[in-house]
């Protein structure tokens, strides 16, 4: 039988994933969905027939015939459905972030942790892109010998009036944050955030460009420009420094032109064309994986890491200081 599955926020990413479940990947299929524009969610699954509205989130998360949920809300209101998917004992795919702060992210672990089962899986999706999986090939096996530094550049083209300062730490950055973490096999010891000169094109109460500086347990640097109204496209850079070489992320397959009098490629606009196969692995390994109730990818504790390493990026916003991350060990549930 199919695994059912209900859909709190029906926006960008949201229509997207239901899409997705529901006409691309095999095993599952939707059946309830919210959001707090209720018209909006009417049309988002008016071609999917037996898929119904429901009023709240806790509404879907309770409905007998959700096996499973899907987060896609606001991230601030993350934390509320991830804790009341595990109160109801039930599977849930929470984009990133997994909360906001990391108090609300250790909160979901302590709520998984006492239920006694793995139930959450982090929308990390980076980690299922093709290119980050090469990248992660060559770094184990050795081809570059011991890595030192990351270069990472993270640019979008614009964003809205309601993105504010710290949504380039826990919103945007959260993606090179868990995805360095996984790369290298290391986690964070500190971090820092200098503010270059402010773009033109950012709403005034935007710092942007920003460069986020962190450092390793095993002495590794990474460096992150964050640039989210970069204008010429959604461009997102990798590039890792070996002791015997240099291993960079693959550009996106693009076809090559020479026409008037220029040689080039497209570069993409979006996130979502970005990493498009990345989301069609990632939820259907999620689809997979819940089907035998096991959980195989990112985890609530990978959520929580992340949030305390953007925790320090965000106090170090405003500190203009090198903020420490408490090194903290793995509990033996999440190994
Ligand atoms: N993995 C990725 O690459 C990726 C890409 C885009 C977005 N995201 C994440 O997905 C989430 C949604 O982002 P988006 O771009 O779709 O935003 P969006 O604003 O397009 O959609 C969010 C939706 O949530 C709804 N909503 C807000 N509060 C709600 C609540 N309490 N209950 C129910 N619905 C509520 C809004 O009305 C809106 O329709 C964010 O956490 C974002 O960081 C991840
Ligand atoms: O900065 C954006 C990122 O580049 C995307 O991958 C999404 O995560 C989106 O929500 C962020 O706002």
């Amino acid at each position: 039988m199919a695994l059912r599955v209900g859909v709190i926020g029906t926006g960008a990413i949201g229509e997207e994933h239901i899409r997705r479940i529901q006409f691309k990947l095999v095993g599952a299929e939707i059946v309830a969905v919210t959001d707090v524009n209720l018209e909006r969610a009417a049309e988002v699954i008016k071609d999917i027939p037996g898929a119904r509205v429901e009023k709240t989130g806790q509404a879907v998360i309770e409905a007998a015939d959700v096996d499973a949920i899907v987060v896609t809300s606001w991230g601030a209101t993350h934390e509320e459905y991830v804790l009341g998917s595990i109160a109801a004992g039930k599977p849930v795919f929470c984009e990133k972030p997994l909360a906001t702060t990391a108090a609300g992210a250790k909160r979901i672990v302590d709520a998984e942790m006492a239920a006694g089962k793995k139930l959450v899986q982090v929308g990390f999706m980076r980690r299922y892109d093709s290119g980050y999986r090469m990248l992660k090939e060559v770094v184990d096996n050795g081809s570059i010998g011991d890595s030192l530094i990351v270069h990472c550049a993270h640019r979008n083209p614009e964003v809205g009036e309601s993105y504010m300062t710290d949504m380039a730490i826990h919103d945007t950055v959260i993606h090179e944050i868990d995805v360095i973490r996984w790369l290298l096999n290391d986690d964070y010891v500190s971090a820092q955030v200098l503010m270059p000169k402010k773009t033109k094109n950012a709403f005034s109460h935007l710092s942007d460009p920003q460069i986020v500086l962190l450092e390793t347990a095993e002495g590794r640097r990474v460096d992150v420009e964050v640039f989210v109204n970069a204008k010429y496209g959604y461009d997102i850079q990798c590039e890792v420094v070996g002791e015997e070489g240099i291993a960079r992320l693959p550009e996106p397959q693009s076809v090559v032109m020479r026409k008037d009098a220029k040689y080039g490629t497209n570069i993409l606009m979006d996130w979502k064309k970005r990493f498009i196969d990345s989301y069609d692995v990632e939820l259907q390994e999620w689809i997979d994986s819940t089907a035998k109730g096991e959980v195989d990818g990112p985890t609530s504790w990978d959520g929580y890491r992340a949030a305390v390493t953007a925790d320090a990026c965000v106090k170090a916003q405003t500190s203009g200081a090198i903020e420490a991350i408490p090194a903290e060990p793995k509990p033996d549930f999440y190994k």
